[in-house]
């Protein structure tokens, strides 16, 4: 791997900012996928170009890949994971440039698009740096917001089939439009989610005919580091934060309580299918996440200590869709999804991530995401439903999720 301080290119006044925008405009120019991210509680922000122009479409085998990024919808058969190769890795903060290690034939298509790419971004660098726009990739409408009454009689269907016995838990979400303010610009959302949301995973993936996604979710779905630790976590359980210092104070109904302990349970379950007992658990306890608290259960395992390297992959496919965002059994509470939310989850609920960046892969739910269109975003939340759930503090609850996202695009 070749890395380029590429200081002779950019001018030493080029702000982060600039640098990302000049970046987001040459790609989009060039028709190429993007994927932007900062991990939770670091500052860099990482963004990776895949000079193939087209994402390549993997079954979650996630140890031979190429260093690159993962995203993949909720509900996937077959090989819709899309996944977009490092080729160009750009930290923005260092003003840093890694090239892949995928190694292009000279004359190849991708060889003479990265040095097109990289021979107008220093065209774009040096032309003055005006108010223009950002642009990113539209993808096509899948709009089907529910009304508050269609989601109400959603969640009271989901609570009768509880009782009825037919699963425990299942989690209901909706999706709701919103225009975006005339003076709309993307790098200033992804910045703004940045420094409003420190514990989150902030990312922006734009990718030529699939389309625009942008988010800050709290919830890991895996992890595996430089040392080989696997790591998941069960998140649940969902309250307004009341002021900064309220965590240890936070009281949790007996709903709540079960709802979360369904998904270690399911996390335990998908362990135990593959035999593994070597598994540390800390939690539940009480985690921010915006103006939410969540309760949440830590998981790891040393994967070198029971000589299973391939345990993320194995994971992958166990663990998602989690009880967090589909049910508890999987099967009929993904039936009842599909079947009565009556819209496309497409990517939200699904995962993404950097893999094999580093040496480290970490791959998180989407979750308290928007997908971007023209001039407007469609926003999407989800909650648990069990026996005990109440369908109007349900659907206040997809409001308040909501707002993570409604809030940024409207300041
Ligand atoms: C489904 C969402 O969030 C999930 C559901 C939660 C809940 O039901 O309390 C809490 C955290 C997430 O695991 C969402 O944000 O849309």
């Amino acid at each position: 791997m070749a890395q380029t301080i590429f200081d002779s290119f950019i001018g030493q006044h080029t702000s982060p900012s600039t640098l990302m925008k000049r970046i987001l405009q040459t790609a989009y120019t060039l028709d190429l996928p993007i994927a932007l991210w900062r991990m939770p509680k670091e500052e860099d922000q990482h963004l990776i170009i895949d000079l193939s122009g087209t994402p390549t479409t993997i079954d979650g085998e996630l140890e031979k890949l190429d260093a690159g990024f993962i995203l993949a919808p909720f509900y996937a058969e077959g090989e819709e994971q899309l996944y977009l190769h490092a080729d160009l890795h750009f930290n923005i903060n260092q003003k840093a440039l890694t090239e892949g290690n995928r190694s292009f034939v000279i004359g190849s298509e991708e060889h003479r698009m990265k040095e097109v790419f990289l021979q107008k971004l220093e065209e774009n660098l040096k032309s003055e740096d005006k108010n223009e726009d950002v642009p990113y990739h539209v993808g096509s409408e899948s709009i089907h917001s529910l009304s508050k009454e269609q989601h109400l009689a959603l969640v009271e269907k989901g609570i009768s089939k509880i009782k009825e016995g037919e699963f425990n838990k299942v989690v209901l979400s909706r999706s709701k439009q919103t225009a975006l303010p005339a003076s709309f610009n993307v790098i200033q959302m992804f910045e703004k989610l940045c420094s409003s949301y420190k514990n989150a995973f902030v990312s922006f993936t734009s990718i030529p005919e699939i389309g625009t996604w942008i988010g800050a979710t709290p919830e890991t779905l895996l992890s595996v580091d430089a040392q080989q630790i696997f790591r998941t976590m069960s998140l649940a359980g969902t309250q307004a934060r009341n002021g900064l210092n309220d965590m240890s104070r936070a009281m949790w109904s007996q709903k709540e309580i079960e709802e979360q302990a369904m998904v270690s349970r399911y996390i335990i379950n998908c362990f135990k299918k593959i035999r593994v007992r070597e598994y540390e658990e800390r939690g539940p306890k009480t985690v921010p996440a915006g103006n939410l608290l969540h309760l949440c259960s830590y998981f790891a395992v040393d994967t070198d200590e029971i000589n299973f390297p391939e345990l993320g992959s194995v994971m992958l496919k166990l663990l998602h869709p989690t009880s967090a965002i589909c049910g508890m059994p999987l099967k009929p509470s993904r039936e009842f999804i599909l079947k009565e939310e009556g819209y496309d989850r497409s990517f939200y609920a699904g995962f993404l991530g950097p893999i094999n960046m580093e040496q480290h892969t970490h791959i998180f739910v989407n979750l308290r995401c928007a997908q971007l269109l023209a001039k407007k975003a469609i926003l999407y939340a989800g909650g648990g439903i069990t026996a005990d759930s109440i369908p109007e503090k349900e659907f206040q609850e997809t409001e308040i999720k909501m707002d993570t996202m409604l809030k940024i695009i409207e300041s």
